[in-house]
């Protein structure tokens, strides 16, 4: 069963505005030691209130359960940038860009096919791309709601980087300075139900929720529904993926990107992950054996997630220079390596 074992410590972001300094520094550096182990960590009272983050994964339901052709109104592009608007089942495959950082002495590189819709937005004052809201008489609630949620994590997310930035004892403000133009995207994810047998166990099926991949931005604040199935690579045991247990609707998980690994020379990893079939589909069989029943279906399941994004013309050097290293270095700016990222998903 060590297969099951969680590896993503829970700590409390209420620490971080104690009027106690030392408390205060010593949570921020708790927070770089947990993110450190895995790239994962999750936050309770981390400020977004319960019933905020419960109208966002209300607000996801609903659209997603509006007929096809109503969903369509706000179509996503059809290329990989911007990611704006709503992509249906089967067009964004992150499976064929899983082969960045794919070590193959661990990792497959046979890309599997994401069963999952999704609806992405930006800021909405970016100058370089324009959000595609879904017509006003559909979703009357949409935009004014989803531009006060993005505007509520915004906050959130600059305080977690200026507690980044402390628990490393740099300059407090030097990632949250990185994050100005607010280059993130919002992404709302729908699994609709699947059966079991349709996704992939044995190499025969090429369907899995979503793909291993490591996230392309800073760090992803991420919010998931009860159903569970998300998975992140232990970064001591590779290519084995442990459980991200769904809590509480409101708690939030904090993974790193490939951004946060390049800045800290790898002392924050960009884990990998993925959505599969929770643990607890799986039946107990004989001697408390883990086998599943193919019959059985697996309930629908949606996620939020904040990508926080680095300006466009943000450095991906190491945020101090003795952390310098060949391997995780990248000379392009953060706007030339989110292009080549999302380059071929679509
Ligand atoms: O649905 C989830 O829990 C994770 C989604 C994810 O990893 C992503 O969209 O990058
Ligand atoms: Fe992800």
């Amino acid at each position: 069963m060590a297969q099951l074992e969680t590896l993503v410590e829970t700590l409390d972001f209420a620490t971080f505005h104690s009027l106690n300094s030392k408390i205060k520094t010593k949570f921020c550096e708790s927070l770089v030691t947990s993110l450190g182990k895995n790239g994962f960590v999750k936050l309770v009272n981390h400020g977004l209130p319960k019933d905020i983050v419960q109208e966002a994964f209300q607000i996801a339901n609903d659209f997603f359960h509006l007929p096809m052709e109503k969903k369509m109104l706000s179509p996503h592009p059809p290329s990989d940038v911007p990611h704006r608007g709503f992509s249906p089942m089967g067009m964004e495959n992150i499976g064929k860009v899983t082969n960045f950082g794919v070590d193959e002495t661990y990792h497959s590189k046979v890309a599997l096919k994401d069963m999952k819709e999704t609806y992405d937005m930006g800021y909405e004052h970016d100058p370089v791309y324009e959000n595609i809201w879904p017509p006003i008489d559909v979703m009357p609630k949409f935009k004014p709601f989803m531009q006060k949620f993005w505007e509520m994590c915004y906050v959130v997310q600059q305080e977690i980087f200026e507690a980044i930035a402390i628990g490393f004892h740099l300059n407090p403000a030097i990632l949250a300075d990185m994050h100005l133009d607010q280059v993130n995207e919002m992404r709302l994810t729908h699994y609709p139900e699947i059966k079991l047998a349709d996704l992939e166990s044995d190499g025969t099926s090429q369907k899995t929720r979503i793909s291993p991949h490591t996230d392309f931005g800073s760090i992803t604040l991420l919010f998931q529904d009860a159903v569970g199935g998300l998975e992140a690579e232990d970064q001591k045991v590779k290519g084995v993926f442990r459980p991200v247990e769904a809590g509480e609707i409101d708690e939030m998980i904090l993974n790193a990107g490939d951004c946060m690994q390049f800045w800290t020379g790898n002392r924050i990893p960009a884990a990998r992950h993925r959505v599969h079939a929770p643990p607890a589909k799986q039946a107990p069989g004989p001697d408390g054996v883990q086998v599943a029943d193919p019959n059985q279906v697996l309930p629908e399941r949606f996620s939020i997630a904040f990508f926080t994004t680095p300006d466009r013309n943000a450095s991906l050097q190491p945020l101090n220079p003795e952390w310098y290293s060949e391997k995780h270095s990248v000379t392009m700016t953060a706007g030339e390596f989110q292009l080549s990222r999302s380059s071929g998903t679509y």
